[in-house]
């Protein structure tokens, strides 16, 4: 803190615009290559930076932190999910957490419904047979899918994205229903005419698509599992945006071969890169490449939102998107 100004390393390359204002306003430490950190680039990090910012490909678990040096007071994580920050550890060392909540929200469920669309309508085929020049016109049984209109889509996670993909679902026809640990305030889920299910077995067996929206926690993990899959019915499709350890990824896939449910969307997987093989050798899943919440105009909101926590923490405050454990 050679200026006064707090010291800043960030993991990842960020948008430039975001990368030049941070470094206007700390002492920061930019990443020159667009790969993430090696376990021992973090250690470093972490052990003289007053302010990490990491993203969510970095594994911030205790391990790490008990090689966080005594000045590190602040995770400002770049990312709305901190499934990958073991904030509980990082609040027992008296490190802060902050993310960046709510800028994602309208692109995730945007691509939530690109998905459920694309899953349904067979988008990708018909993108496949253009672009193979192999389209033999029009013709009454080609390449029909399912109308979306009047079919049930049953949310797992009411937060703010959930939220979003129950307006647009019921721009789009459909009817909505939902799943989560409370109810939504009477007023809200009476402006969203959804309708609640305390219990997630019971909502599965009544829904023609399930979409993800939930954080990945301890209690989420797995939650779709063999046994709920077989809840499902054989025409029902998955739509996952959220985070793919919520899924049992073995499971969902035996499903589909099995042709126990009609298909899947899916932007994330169980074990990140490494996508189940037996996932991309199925004609009825849509694969994306984590890019619900890549939009220019969302990596730059996200960008303001650490600015924000970090400028706020460096003027005395608590960060406004601090995170609390087991508060999400
Ligand atoms: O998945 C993206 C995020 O958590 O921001």
């Amino acid at each position: 803190m050679g200026d006064g100004r707090l010291s800043v390393v960030v993991t990842r390359r960020l948008p430039e615009a975001v990368e030049s204002r941070l470094s206007e306003l700390f002492d920061v430490r930019l990443r020159d290559t667009d790969a993430p950190m090696t376990r021992d680039e973090l250690a470093a990090a972490v052990a003289d930076a007053d302010v990490l910012v990491p993203t969510i490909t970095d594994r911030i678990d205790g391990p790490l932190l008990a090689r966080a040096g005594p000045r590190l007071k602040l995770i400002a994580h770049y990312g709305a999910g901190v499934d990958n920050v073991d904030v509980a550890t990082a609040r027992q060392r008296g490190i802060l957490v902050s993310n960046t909540p709510g800028v994602t929200v309208d692109d995730t469920a945007d691509m939530t419904m690109a998905l459920l669309l694309a899953v349904t309508r067979r988008i990708p085929e018909g993108l496949s047979v253009m672009q193979q020049g192999a389209w033999e016109g029009w013709a009454p049984n080609a390449y029909l899918g399912g109308r979306i209109a009047g079919r049930r889509l049953g949310i797992l996670g009411m937060g703010r994205i959930g939220q979003a993909v129950a307006r647009r679902a019921r721009a789009f026809g459909m009817a909505v229903h939902y799943h989560n640990r409370t109810p939504l305030r009477a007023p809200i889920e009476e402006a969203l005419e959804a309708t609640y299910h305390d219990s997630f077995d019971h909502m599965l067996s009544r829904i023609d698509v399930l979409s993800i929206n939930c954080p990945h926690t301890p209690s989420t993990f797995h939650l779709l599992n063999a046994r709920r899959i077989a809840l499902l019915k054989p025409s029902a499709v998955v739509v996952n945006t959220s985070r793919g350890e919520v899924i049992d990824e073995n499971a969902l896939a035996r499903a589909l071969e099995q042709g126990a449910i009609a298909g899947a969307g899916l932007d994330v997987f169980e074990h990140g890169t490494e996508v189940n093989p037996r996932l991309r050798e199925q004609p009825n899943v849509v694969l994306l490449p984590h890019m619900g919440s890549a939009t220019r105009e969302g990596r730059l909101e996200m960008g303001e939102k650490v600015l924000l926590n970090i400028k706020t923490f460096a003027d005395g405050h608590r960060p406004p998107d601090q995170v609390v454990p087991g508060v999400l």
